[in-house]
């Protein structure tokens, strides 16, 4: 029902495309290098730019088909857009701001307004001119317009970009909370590893026009982090676990990965809680033998799966309870511990430099999520 399905091949200037995929409830990441497309891509979804053939079908409504004929123009699409500038009217209020669309579509309200400005936390902005917003505020006016149109799908190009990275970390759990209630697909271009792994359920990998791989955001992002080519210092993975306990007075939080316990550090967690963690290759150390007197707590057995070296460095692949951790050591260290694809070692991970998002509740709903760092 709500899914997006996408079959198409066209052109930009001398530039093809041929792409398909499926995107279900929830964020889809489109990653990819510059010029591989995604603009392009996002423009013949939203009808700004025309396939030379295929289908585009939107929560059951064909929105293109070279077949029949049928190509409707962007505003019949149902699509919000989100893009890297918030574009509010500068001469209306927040409140006029997000009730726009509605009123010039003169569409139905399915969602409630109130519901949409609890979401976003926009309750006391209300009446400010968007002159006097933050650029974390304008971006979530930005973000309430495009949903109280009642999309059928949303098209989000690079959201975050234009903003800091405390402003990014102050709408992320907003953007986290919409992926659970807006219950439609969300597409979601981004070159940013951290945002695609803290946000995206599925990615698809474009590349020179074409889908190069698709997938669980966990199962893309580990196999891009050996990827050559990628940025060794953003390599990481995802792993998800669930809460089994929280202690108020250290604000920390024990997390079960399989059999491996892992304690982190954050606020607003409770036992039962599915959370997701996003581990930077270079937030992990590797010792041959656990040790005593360190201030690192989480110290995980593990095996070597697979080194990759370059110049000064190598990337380990490390295996534990059938997920993986990336190391970032440098090659001396690696060859001074003898690390060879089978050896049994301890990753060693600081509490404090692990991004963790809740996925969902013990009711099975997201209200709010936290990013303790
Ligand atoms: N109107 C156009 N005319 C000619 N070439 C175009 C046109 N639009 C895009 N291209 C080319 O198509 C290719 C893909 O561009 P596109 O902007 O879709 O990539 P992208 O993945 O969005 O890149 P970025 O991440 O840098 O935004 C590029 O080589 C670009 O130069």
């Amino acid at each position: 029902m709500s899914t997006l399905h996408v079959d198409i091949r066209g052109r930009a200037g001398s530039f093809e495309i041929e792409t398909a995929f499926q995107a279900g409830a929830g964020v889809t990441a489109l990653f990819g290098p510059s010029g591989a497309g995604k603009s392009t891509l996002l423009k013949m979804i939203a009808g700004t730019a025309r396939p030379q053939s295929g289908r585009i079908v939107a929560g059951g409504r064909t929105l293109f088909n070279s077949a029949t004929g049928t190509n409707l123009p962007p505003e019949k699409r149902g699509i919000g857009f989100v893009f890297q500038d918030a574009r509010l009217f500068p001469h209306l209020s927040v409140r006029r701001n997000l009730t726009y669309a509605r009123w010039a579509g003169r569409r139905p309200a399915s969602r409630a307004f109130d519901e949409v400005v609890a979401l976003l936390g926009l309750e006391d902005r209300l009446d400010a001119a968007p002159a006097t917003l933050s650029g974390g505020e304008r971006q979530r006016v930005a973000i309430g317009r495009a949903l109280l149109a009642d999309p059928a799908l949303l098209l989000m190009d690079e959201p975050l970009s234009s903003l800091d990275k405390a402003r990014r970390n102050e709408i992320l759990p907003y953007l986290e909370a919409i992926r659970t209630e807006a219950g439609i697909p969300i597409l979601y271009v981004s070159h940013e590893t951290s945002e695609v792994a803290r946000l995206a359920d599925t990615v698809v990998l474009i590349e020179n026009g074409r889908v190069s791989d698709s997938g669980p955001a966990a199962a893309i992002l580990a196999r891009l982090g050996l990827a050559a080519g990628g940025d060794p210092d953003e390599a990481g993975v995802i792993l998800e676990g669930r809460i089994t306990d929280v202690d108020p007075a250290y604000h920390t939080a024990v997390i079960a990965l399989d059999d491996d316990r892992i304690e982190l550090t954050g606020n607003g967690f409770a036992p039962g809680m599915t959370v997701r963690l996003r581990v930077r290759a270079g937030d992990v150390a590797i010792a041959n033998a656990p040790h005593d007197g360190l201030s690192i707590r989480n110290q995980l057995p593990a095996i070597v799966e697979e080194i990759r070296r370059d110049g000064a460095f190598a990337t380990v692949a490390l295996g534990f309870g059938g997920q993986q951790l990336l190391a970032r050591i440098t090659a001396k260290s690696a060859d001074a511990l003898g690390l060879q694809p089978g050896s049994r070692v301890h990753a060693l991970l600081k509490a404090v430099s692990v991004e963790m998002a809740r996925i969902e509740s013990p009711r099975g709903g997201l209200t709010s999520a936290s990013s303790p760092r």
